[in-house]
This record gives structure tokens, C-alpha cells and sequence, in this order.
């Protein structure tokens, strides 16, 4: 079909030929023959629409159950990414007339990250392409070699691009708002495509009521002033309807419709809110008189958000020979009115709001204007839904070279709307509509321009005949669109999964048997370390304790615990400071104790780093590589530091076996330390043969007797010499006493008593220097073995080597378990990050295949939902 052609009455499609009109010129014809077929002809097409819409109604249905699940899942389980299409680098350069199919793939919340992908365009049906993505990996070819884009499929890289689902769809900010999308996050990009999805599916359920709705809405569009009121009010045959102006008037949407609607009075319905208009309800708008119409309409108050005005009309043109376009009897037709676009962008975007209402554009353009900046917009974004537009390029008349302004005009029309520029014979009319208008009521006004009526005549056929291109195209187009969008985001979003399944499944196999190795290695960690500070605690008890022993025991014999540097008894200073003596042997003896103890800590301390070296191995060999090694350093100066004082809970036992020389229970010294007689009787009597079971006893046994004075030198004697010496003395001293009964004995036995006595006592002032040690040592070895020596406390009724190997193999314990401790933390942390790593791979995993089933179906759904849609040629 030529662009422009000659006007001609053979009108927009075939099919018109099967119109009411014609069957009406049939039937006046008298023709019953071809009356029946016209009726015939005309219930096809009634079948055909019906047999369209009803497919129609299936596909929108099965896309609203399509986009609703997508939604969800956007909502509930996946945040469904938002994907950017760019030429690839060198694949659509400036010196490269045509695009390749690779592009570089962005998502919206992560700007910087891009991967190489191949796009592929495969028509399904004559409308629809099918958008694939697949990743470009190492063995593609470069660039260059990829098969030119066929541009008869219109692929360009617009075609990359989202339509409907586009989440920038704000006219004039476009470029503002793809800056700012790039600044959002994933949930806020989820949430944005959430609304753009809430959005389709209002739009669905609209276009689902359009297509079954019997009356079909005309919208007149177009530029300030272009002459839209004029053209209205041509195409009503009411040139005073319309308030037209050379200034721009119109401020609010005007819809004209059949007063039939309103029990066939004229008058106005002034609506309070656009979307609650009920013509029952009155309460939900306001009645006004025809004649208000200019006032309303040019009230500089409303704009185009206002709610729209209903102008209910009767037919004033019965008896013409070109009836109105309102009254054509088979479908109704009702006319709107807007506000010119290029007032403010507020009109732009009410236009678009009413597209979804709207079953076929008329837009209005100026012949001295051609297309305006805010018409091309306008055209462009009508394009996603409405293939084809009518155009009506008005004031005409006012042009003197037409023909360059057709050809101007066409080509515009050419880059706005090919569709439309297809059909630019029956679509695009250039007309003087002010001529028709004001023409109506002349004597002739019947008689309606060539050009003009050939508009009409078009748009009747475009908006009856091909009700299905006018009402079921807009639909068909906008579920194509968003199949196609939808058909995008899911093959995005199904190399995101694929990607995301890789990346967990790569972690699982790498942290997994990590985990496994952990856990199993776990039980032989615990053990190790119980094993390892109950070794060194049990060593540093028994060593401790056998020290403590051995000091002791050197003690008791009267020596110092152990040789100690600047420690030594001190020398005897004679009788009659022996008591000085004592004591000073007493501090001495007990600063040797504390010297061993002493030397027990560092053994211990020696343990204990010994101890924590193999816990640090011990970590060394069950910690993963990648886990941070413990940076504590053991100090084993720090044991043992701290003196604290003996609380009620610890009872002392912190103290005990410390400072021992400082203690006045112990340091103090008493007689017996000096001369312990009790010993030396007891060792007497330990050597004597046993006269009764209670001859043992020390406490009955009197030293007052002579006997026991006897003895005492005796014990004394006992002191020197060995245990057969001691024996055969006291024989001889029983024999003496027995002597003693003997008369001839009795008269030198007195004086021989008396020498022994005396040589006993001097040998007990002799050997002071030297039993004086003896007692003290032995009366320490008899105390620190029964009692620890602390002050009063549960810990002092233990022996001091108990004690002692008691608080110091507890210390060492501590440290132990500090280390151990450590270890089983950091231990744990391992096991903890590497199974919450596990748990969140596994969980992605789970995600990314949930997303891959549910993206495969949503492509099976798609699939489906073209096959309903297929060769609807609408
Ligand atoms: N010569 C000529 N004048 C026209 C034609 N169409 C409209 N006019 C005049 O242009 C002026 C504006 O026409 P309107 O119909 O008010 O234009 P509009 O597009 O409705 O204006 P707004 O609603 O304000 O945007 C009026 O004075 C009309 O008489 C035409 O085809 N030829």
C-alpha cells in the first residue's frame, strides 16, 4: 500500500466493505440476496472478533496468573534482578552500521558489575520476538564474527530494552531516573519492579474489562492549539459543542457521549473523582447546562488532572447525508477531548493515564507545526501499546506547499510510528476541520468536504470494522510487550541463578568437607587436651609435692629444706643465746621451705609452657589453615603472681605454702624446740624391753622420778652414737639399778650416779648447737605434716606438701584450660562460620533452583500464552 494516496471510498480495510453502511445501501437496494449476505458477512466478522477477544481474554488471563506469580516470587522468595543491555565494546561501534548480537549484561543495583552476553531475536509470531540470553564464554568467537542483526526483525538495541516493565517510565526524567535507579539496592530495585508488576496487573484486568466492553472511547490528542475542540466538533456536527479558542483553551479531559446514555437529555456531568464516576450515583458528581461548557472547559483553575467532564449530546444529525460519528448504530462511539500536551508535562501524563481506557488515538497535529517535541514523546510511548495511531494533520488549508509538508509529515511518521505509516493512506489525514465545523450549519452543510469525510469514513472503519485492531490490538500489543519484558527479565535472572547456583555449589564443595573434617576431628581434639592438662597438671602435683617431702625431710634431720643461695643456719652463739638461736633456725629452716616452694613454681612453670606449646600444636594441626592461630604469648612469669588474699570462697587455699618464714604460728619457737625431752625419753623407752602395754605411754611417765632422771641422760646420750650403743648402755644403767640392791654395791653407787648426771648434762649443753636444729626441724616436719601452716583456714588442716602440689597444680590447671579454652573457641568459631557457610550455600543453592524452575516455567507460560495468541491478526 502506498504511503499517500489519492482519497478514495474503498476505505480502511476490506472488511469495511461488510459494514453497516454498505448493508444499509444493500438493503435500500431492495436487494434481499445481498442483504443476507451483508448480514452474513457482517455476523463473521461479529464471530471473528469474538473468537479473537475471546483468546485474548485466555492470554490476558494466563499472563495476569503469569505476572502475579512472578510478583510473589519477587516478593516472597526472590528478589528478581532488574538487567541492562549495552552494545558490547567494539561489537556496535560508530564505524559498524549494524548491531551484533552481543551485549553487555548490568543489573540495576550492581552498575559495576557487567558480563558478556548473547542476545538472541527469534520471531515466534508476527508481532512477538523471543529474547534469549545466554553468557558469552571462553570459546565464543570475538565479536566480528557474529552474525549481523536482520534489521527486518527490528532488532535493534532498542529492542534490548524494557517497554512495559521498564522501571524508569517517566517521561522527561528518563536519563534523571536511570542515574538514580543505578544508586538503589537490590530490594529497593525488587520493590520498584513490584509496583511496575502491581501496575501491569491493574492494566491487564483494564484491558481484560476493554476488550469486553461494547462501547469503544476516542481519545483526541495533540498539541496545544492544534485544533482538537475543532476537530471534535466536526466530526459531532456541533460547531458550537466545543469551545475553541486561538489561545489555548481546554484545561480538563471533555467526553463526549450519546445522550441515549442519559435518558436522552443534554447536559453535563461534572465528575468529583475520575475513578468513582457512577451515572446512577449522583452523589459522585455534578449536573451542569451545555452552555457552561466553555466556562468549565476554560477555567483556569483546573488543569488536566482534574476529574473529566461527561457532555451527554443528541444526535443533531439526523437527515444528514454524513451522520456523526456518535450515531453510527452498531457500536458506541464516544469522543475525548484533552488538553493540548505541550501545556505542561502534568497533560502529558494524564494522556497516558487514560491510555488504558481508550480504544483508538486520534492525535491532532498542526500542518505549520509538524510534530513537537512532547507529540513525538507522546507517539513513541503510545507505540507500546498502540501499533497504530490516526492522525489527523489539521490546518491544512493555512499551508501552501503541501506537498512538501505530506512528505515532512510522512517521513515523521515514518521514525514515530511505522505501523502506522504502513496504513498512512487510511490513517493519516490532512484535513481543515474549521472549515467542516463551521460549515455545518450553512445552507449546504450537509455536504461535507471529500477529504474530511474520507477521515471520518476511515476513522468509522478503524474504530467499528476493525474494533478488534482498535480494541483487542492495544491488548494483543501490551501483552506481547510485557511477555517480552517478562520473557527478559527471566532469562537475566536465570543466568543471576545459574551464576548463584555455581557459586554455591563451589562453596559447598569447598567448605563442606571442611566442616565434615572438623567435626570429625572434633572428638580427638577434646580428648588431646583433657588428656594433655591432666598430664601436666598431674605432673606438676606430683613433683610439687615429692619436693616438698624431700625438703621436709631434710628439715626433720635438722638441715635446710634445700640449699638456697644467701641462706644458711646460723652460728651457734653459746648458751645463753640459744633461745635467739632457735629462732633464728626456725626462719631459716622455714625461708628454705619457701625457697623449695618456690622452686616447685618454676618447675611448674617450666610444665606449663610446656603444656600450652603442645595445646598451641595441638591447635596447629585441627585448625584450618584459613582460621587466625591464637596471638595470646604465655607469660609463665604471670603465674603464681598474684598473692590473693584468702577469701571465704577460696578459704586460703590460695596462699597456702606461702611465706612460711613470715608465719608467727610457725616462727615462733617454745622450749621443747631447745630441749625435747619428751623425745629423748621417748626414744629411751623405744629402746627399753616393755614391762606393760602402758609403759609407752609419755603422758604417765614422770620425770620426777629417778628413773626418769636416769632416763633423761640417758635420751641424752641416745643423741650420740648408734642405736646398739644406746642399747647396751641403758643395759648397763638396769644393771646399775640392779646393782643397787646389792649392800657392798650401794656405797659407790651414789657418787657414780652423780658423775653421770653431771656428764649428762654437760653433754646436753654441748650438743646444743646441734640438737637444737634437730628439734626445730623435727618439730616442723611433725607440724607442716599435718597442717599446711596457713593461718586459719580449711586449707590448713592439709599437709603442706598437699597443699602445696594442691595450689600449684590448680594454678597450672587454670592456664591449661585458658590455653585449651582457646583453642576449643577458635575451634568452634571454625566450625561455626563453615557451617553457617553451608547453611547460607545450601540455601542459595536451594534459591537458585528454585529460581530456575520457576523462570523455566515462567518461559513454558509464555511459550503457552503465544501459542493462544498466535496469528491473532488483529
Ligand atoms: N484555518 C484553520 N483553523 C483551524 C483549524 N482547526 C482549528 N483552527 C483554529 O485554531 C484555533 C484553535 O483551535 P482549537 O480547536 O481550539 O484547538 P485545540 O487544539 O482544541 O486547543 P486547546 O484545546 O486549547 O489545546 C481555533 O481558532 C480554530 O478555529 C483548521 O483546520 N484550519
Amino acid at each position: 500500500m502506498q504511503p499517500f494516496h489519492a482519497p478514495s471510498r474503498s476505505a480502511y480495510t476490506p472488511s469495511v466493505q461488510d459494514d453497516s453502511t454498505h448493508v444499509e445501501k444493500e438493503s435500500q437496494n431492495g436487494s434481499e440476496f445481498a442483504s443476507r449476505l451483508a448480514r452474513e458477512a457482517a455476523d463473521g466478522v461479529v464471530r471473528d472478533y469474538e473468537e479473537k477477544r475471546d483468546r485474548l481474554d485466555k492470554a490476558i488471563e494466563q499472563s495476569e496468573y503469569l505476572v502475579a506469580g512472578l510478583k510473589n516470587f519477587n516478593r516472597d522468595q526472590w528478589p528478581v534482578r532488574y538487567p541492562s543491555l549495552k552494545p558490547a565494546e567494539g561489537s556496535s561501534s560508530s564505524g559498524s552500521a549494524r548491531p551484533t548480537h552481543r551485549r553487555t549484561l548490568t543489573y540495576a543495583d550492581e552498575p559495576t558489575k557487567s558480563v558478556d552476553v548473547v542476545i538472541e531475536h527469534t520471531p515466534v509470531s508476527r508481532q512477538a520476538v523471543r529474547r534469549a540470553l545466554t553468557t558469552v564464554n571462553s570459546s565464543t568467537p570475538a565479536s566480528p564474527s557474529f552474525p549481523p542483526v536482520d534489521a527486518s526483525t527490528n532488532h535493534s538495541t532498542a529492542s534490548d530494552d524494557f517497554s512495559v516493565l521498564k522501571l524508569d517510565l517517566n517521561l522527561g526524567a528518563t536519563r534523571h531516573a536511570k542515574t538514580l535507579i543505578t544508586h538503589l539496592e537490590k530490594s529497593s530495585i525488587s520493590s520498584l519492579l513490584d509496583n511496575r508488576l502491581s501496575a501491569s496487573l491493574d492494566h491487564l484486568s483494564l484491558l481484560r474489562k476493554r476488550i469486553h466492553d461494547a462501547q469503544s472511547r476516542v481519545l483526541v490528542t495533540g498539541d496545544l492549539n492544534a485544533g482538537k475542540s475543532t476537530l471534535v466538533n466536526a466530526l459531532l456536527r456541533r460547531p458550537e459543542v466545543m469551545p475553541t479558542d486561538q489561545q489555548p483553551l481546554t484545561t480538563r479531559f471533555v467526553e463526549v457521549v450519546s445522550a441515549r446514555e442519559n435518558g436522552d437529555v443534554e447536559e453535563i456531568h461534572v465528575l468529583d473523582q475520575g475513578d468513582k464516576y457512577e451515572p446512577s450515583d449522583k452523589s459522585t458528581y455534578t449536573v451542569q447546562p451545555i452552555d457552561k461548557l466553555e466556562a468549565i472547559v476554560s477555567d483556569e483553575e483546573s488543569d488536566a488532572s482534574s476529574p473529566p467532564l461527561r457532555v451527554f449530546l443528541r444526535d443533531h444529525s439526523e437527515g444528514l447525508s454524513n451522520p456523526s460519528i456518535l450515531h453510527n448504530g452498531v457500536v458506541d462511539i464516544s469522543l475525548i477531548d484533552a488538553p493540548g500536551l505541550n501545556r505542561d508535562s502534568i497533560i502529558t501524563t494524564a494522556n497516558f493515564a487514560r491510555q488504558e481506557e481508550i480504544d483508538v488515538v486520534v492525535f491532532v497535529v498542526s500542518a505549520a507545526n509538524h510534530f513537537t517535541l512532547s507529540a513525538k514523546e507522546f507517539i513513541w510511548q503510545a507505540g507500546h501499546e498502540k501499533a497504530h495511531l490516526f492522525i489527523v494533520v489539521n490546518r491544512f488549508d493555512q499551508i501552501k506547499d503541501k506537498e512538501k509538508c505530506r512528505r515532512i509529515v510522512l517521513e515523521q511518521i515514518k521514525q514515530l510510528s511505522p505501523k502506522t505509516y504502513e496504513d498512512a493512506a487510511d490513517l493519516v489525514h490532512f484535513v481543515d476541520s474549521a472549515k467542516v465545523a463551521l460549515g455545518i450549519n450553512d445552507e449546504d452543510g450537509d455536504e461535507i468536504d471529500e477529504t474530511f469525510s474520507y477521515l471520518e469514513h476511515s476513522l468509522r472503519s478503524f474504530v467499528l470494522v476493525n474494533r478488534a485492531k482498535s480494541k483487542l490490538g492495544p491488548a494483543q500489543n501490551y501483552v506481547t510487550h510485557l511477555l517480552a519484558d517478562v520473557e527478559l527479565l527471566a532469562s537475566a535472572n536465570v543466568l543471576v541463578a545459574k551464576q548463584e547456583r555455581e557459586a554455591a555449589r563451589n562453596e559447598l564443595s569447598r567448605v563442606k568437607p571442611e566442616l565434615e573434617t572438623l567435626n570429625k576431628s572434633k572428638d580427638g581434639l577434646e580428648e588431646n587436651l583433657v588428656n594433655e592438662e591432666e598430664r601436666v597438671t598431674g605432673e606438676a602435683a606430683s613433683r610439687s609435692k615429692q619436693a616438698i617431702q624431700r625438703g621436709l625431710e631434710r628439715i626433720s634431720r635438722g638441715e635446710m629444706a634445700a640449699p638456697a643461695p644467701h641462706l644458711e643456719l646460723p652460728p651457734y652463739p653459746g648458751l645463753l643465746g640459744v633461745w635467739d638461736y632457735a629462732t633464728e633456725v626456725k626462719r631459716v629452716m622455714l625461708a628454705s621451705l619457701d625457697f623449695v616452694v618456690s622452686l616447685a613454681e618454676s618447675d611448674a612453670r617450666k610444665l606449663t609452657t610446656q603444656g600450652v606449646d603442645t595445646i598451641f600444636d595441638i591447635g596447629d594441626k585441627s585448625l584450618p589453615l584459613d582460621v587466625e592461630r591464637s596471638n595470646r604469648v604465655f607469660n609463665p612469669n604471670a603465674m603464681f603472681s598474684t598473692r590473693i588474699k584468702p577469701s571465704r570462697r577460696n578459704s586460703g587455699v590460695a596462699q597456702v605454702g606461702l611465706g612460711l618464714a613470715k608465719q608467727p604460728k610457725l616462727a615462733d619457737v617454745n622450749l621443747s624446740d631447745i630441749l625435747d625431752i619428751q623425745h629423748h625419753l621417748f626414744l629411751a623407752r623405744s629402746t627399753l624391753p616393755s614391762q606393760t602395754p602402758q609403759s609407752s605411754d609419755l603422758v604417765s611417765f614422770s620425770p620426777e622420778t629417778s628413773l626418769g632422771m636416769a632416763s633423761l641422760a640417758v635420751g641424752a646420750f641416745s643423741l650420740v652414737g648408734n642405736k646398739s650403743g644406746i642399747r647396751s648402755l641403758v643395759e648397763n644403767v638396769v644393771h646399775v639399778s640392779e646393782l643397787a640392791s646389792n649392800p657392798s654395791a650401794r656405797k659407790w653407787i651414789a657418787p657414780i650416779i652423780g658423775v653421770m648426771a653431771a656428764g649428762a648434762v654437760a653433754y646436753v649443753i654441748y650438743e646444743l648447737p646441734r640438737s637444737i636444729p634437730r628439734n626445730v626441724g623435727r618439730h616442723l616436719h611433725a607440724t607442716l605434716s599435718v597442717t599446711s601452716g596457713a593461718e586459719e583456714s580449711d586449707a590448713s588442716l592439709i599437709p603442706l606438701p598437699e597443699a602445696v602440689s594442691s595450689r600449684i597444680s590448680g594454678e597450672v590447671r587454670k592456664v591449661m584450660r585458658i590455653g585449651a579454652w582457646d583453642l576449643r573457641e577458635r575451634f568452634r568459631k571454625a566450625v561455626e562460620t563453615r557451617a553457617e557457610v553451608v547453611k547460607s550455600s545450601e540455601e542459595a543453592d536451594r534459591k537458585a533452583g528454585l529460581a530456575l524452575s520457576q523462570f523455566e516455567d515462567v518461559d513454558k507460560r509464555i511459550g503457552a500464552i503465544r501459542e493462544i495468541m498466535a496469528d491473532l491478526k488483529v
